[in-house]
């Protein structure tokens, strides 16, 4: 079983307008809703459409956190989280007919004894592996990642900020960056597949096994101790990006739990990331046979000098 740990969950707010947001003006909306969200328990919403077993675990408090709690019990989503004195954060994203806007809150204080409650709750449910993803919100650090990633017996993976990547100590089964983390972590410019593969090899050397870096449009790469392998995007409509990082994380561990080579793992996390942008907002969109979309890509594999 995969547990997740989001120690900065949020409501994530969408909220569609059909004209561009102008100074001066009240924007309308057209559309919104509202999501459980934050990067660790989207990991662990698209795995339950994907029937690999999850829970969903962090911490949260206030009447945002309790919605939060809500929403995931209404999706059958398994959830265990330290409740807090502090308010879960709200998200915003604005879609306007051609931009998209993010807006993400700091978060609440989290002290240190939430974080060894939370350790204790994870040793109960003794994870395979654990998936720490998200920001730290104020009162964690880098350490906190560490400490979570050697408290037990599990493989860990991380989705974290490049600065945090950095910052690790502990030995990491698999981190997953985006383009921009993956830059600042290596200190390298990625202008491209090839530059991505060279600073994911970098900081596999780190202390992370596996790497896999979103590259947006480009797709994604993935770098093993066996080979390393670039992924293209699939051409769908995009309705929103917001939550593709997670998808495609949860695409690559769901495939890896069944066994399947890194290339099928790498393609898969790219179909789930295809399924989960074509719906607006983090909420999980049917993944009814998202294996089968895995034909339509390409895996190509480079060797360590190309
Ligand atoms: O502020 P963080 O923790 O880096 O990111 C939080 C967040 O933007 O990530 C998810 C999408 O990946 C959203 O559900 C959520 O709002």
């Amino acid at each position: 079983m995969i547990a997740s740990v989001t120690l900065n969950p949020a409501v994530d707010y969408t909220v569609e307008l059909s004209e561009s947001l102008a100074a001066g003006t009240v924007a309308r909306a057209t559309d919104h809703q509202y999501d459980a969200g934050g990067k660790g328990i989207n990991v662990s919403k698209y795995l339950v459409g994907l029937d690999v077993e999850t829970v969903a675990t962090g911490v949260a408090g206030g009447f945002l956190g309790q919605y939060l709690l809500e929403q995931l019990s209404a999706q059958g989503i398994a959830a265990d989280f330290v409740e807090i004195d502090g308010e879960t954060r709200l998200n915003t994203t604005v879609l306007e007919p051609t931009e998209e806007y993010k807006i993400n809150q700091n978060g609440p204080h989290v002290p240190a004894i939430a974080v060894e409650d939370l350790v204790d709750r994870l040793r109960e449910y003794d994870p395979d592996r654990v998936v720490v993803a998200g920001s730290l919100p104020p009162g964690c650090n880098p350490e906190t990642i560490d400490l979570l990633a050697e408290a037990g017996p599990w493989e860990t993976v991380v989705d974290v900020d490049g600065a945090t990547l950095s910052a690790l100590d502990a030995e990491y089964a698999l981190c997953k960056p985006n383009v921009d983390e993956l830059a600042a972590a290596t200190d390298r410019r990625i202008d491209g597949v090839e530059s991505a593969l060279e600073a994911a090899r970098e900081l596999r050397a780190d202390g992370f096994d596996s790497v896999v870096a979103s590259l947006g449009g480009e797709g994604a790469v993935m770098v093993t101790p066996e080979q390393s392998l670039h992924a293209p995007a699939r051409e769908i409509e995009v309705v929103d990006t917001v939550g593709a990082g997670d998808a495609l994380l949860a695409g690559v561990l769901a495939s890896r739990s069944h066994g399947d080579s890194d290339a099928d793992a790498l393609s898969h996390g790219i179909a789930v990331a295809s399924r989960v942008v074509s719906v607006s907002g983090t909420r999980a969109p049917s993944l009814a046979g998202v294996r089968d979309d895995r034909e339509s890509i390409a895996v190509s594999a480079y060797c360590s000098s190309h």
